[in-house]
């Protein structure tokens, strides 16, 4: 299972054009303050690439590996201040352009980044990023070992949504959201990360022609372009992961396949393209939740929810804010207490 999850499916993207480049888009970030979000407080870049230089910094641990590098804890020499270090290949064509998007981003509901270090003698790029200190959701989920509680689901949905919203609202398509790529904190904090593969788009109704993602998350019309005219609605898809990755922490496990089953390209492209969503067992879940699930989850993805409709559904709008805060803050901190974030020490 987790190598399919953790793999991207080189193999499904088709050598059409990627989207063009928003007019005035850089391929390097120089972090340009990004417009204030709305309704939060609003954030700005807060330094320079140059203020920092990868000697100042001493690794601690590693916080996890993905396709295209490594993610280190580490601390500011002059500061002790902590942060997360990603390193990418020099090689990796996706970094340069996961460091542009950042740049552009200053939400509280996604993972900052606070500078690019100037490049290594290697040529790797190394981003400075926020330290989250409960690491992934998928991290969490297996240190819990069982289903996330409802009110702590809320909260993550809430926030999740919050971001993609942001992310949409600046014609920001992640294409890649999973509960790996999705951060929480003791303070019940959740934030959208690793912008490997997401786009920024020209226009926002631009529809999207790139079919890499993980597998496991992809929509239904993201594993058969040939019937949606060899392009998708890159919004609705990130609904969709959305929607997979909340059921998949409300189960305790990938929801779309039977427990045990081997998530091969087959079975994964048989589940979602024409299986049934998992009937969830009496009481494992509120009607509003339920609902809540199945609006992202439609097949058809002009039936499925916007971003905006799941951030006005009860399940989310009616939720209490100071417990299901509480509950995430709680969940968070006990699995954290129990295992050492980034134990694997350099
Ligand atoms: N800012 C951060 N704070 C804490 N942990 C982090 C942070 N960024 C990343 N991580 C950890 O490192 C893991 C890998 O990070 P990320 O997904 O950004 O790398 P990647 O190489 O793009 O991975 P993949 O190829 O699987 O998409 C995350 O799942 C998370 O556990």
């Amino acid at each position: 299972m987790a190598l399919i999850r953790e793999k991207r499916l080189r193999q499904l993207h088709l050598s059409l054009p990627v989207p063009p480049r928003a007019a005035g888009q850089r391929p390097n970030p120089t972090f340009t303050p990004a417009p204030a979000p709305t309704g939060v407080k609003a954030l700005t870049p807060t330094a320079l690439s140059s203020q920092f230089r990868l000697a100042d910094f001493d690794k601690l641990a590693v916080l996890g590996r993905g396709n295209g590098g490594t993610v280190y804890k580490v601390r500011h020499r002059e500061t002790s201040a902590l942060y997360a270090l990603k390193v990418q290949h020099y090689d990796n064509p996706a970094a340069a352009a996961e460091a542009d998007i950042l740049s552009r981003t200053a939400s509280p509901f996604v993972v900052r980044c606070h500078s690019v270090l100037p490049a290594a003698a290697s040529g790797d790029v190394a981003m400075l990023l926020e330290l989250v200190d409960g690491g992934s959701l998928d991290s969490i989920r297996s240190r819990l070992q069982g289903a996330f509680p409802e009110a702590a689901l809320a909260e993550v949905a809430a926030q999740a949504l919050s971001g993609l919203a942001y992310l949409h609202a600046r014609r920001i398509v992640h294409l890649d959201i999973k509960p790996a790529n999705l951060l929480a904190s003791t303070a019940g904090e959740v934030k959208v990360a690793d912008f490997g593969i997401a786009k920024v788009l020209a226009h926002a109704g631009d529809k999207c022609t790139s079919y890499v993602g993980t597998t496991a998350y992809l929509s239904p019309e993201r594993f058969d372009p040939e019937a949606h005219g060899g392009h998708y609605d890159p919004h609705a898809a990130d609904v969709w992961s959305f929607g997979v990755t909340i059921l998949e922490l409300l189960m305790g496990r990938y929801p779309l396949l039977p427990a045990g089953q081997q998530p091969s390209w087959a079975a994964l492209m048989c589940a979602v393209c024409f299986g049934e969503a998992p009937v969830l067992s009496d009481g494992a879940a509120s009607p509003e939740l339920q609902d809540f699930v199945a609006t992202c989850l439609h097949k058809d993805y002009r039936k499925r929810a916007s971003v905006a409709e799941l951030l006005a559904h009860p399940f989310v709008a009616r939720r209490d804010v100071s417990v299901s805060k509480c509950a995430l803050r709680k969940l968070v901190a006990d699995v954290s207490s129990e295992s050492r974030l980034g134990s694997d020490m350099v």
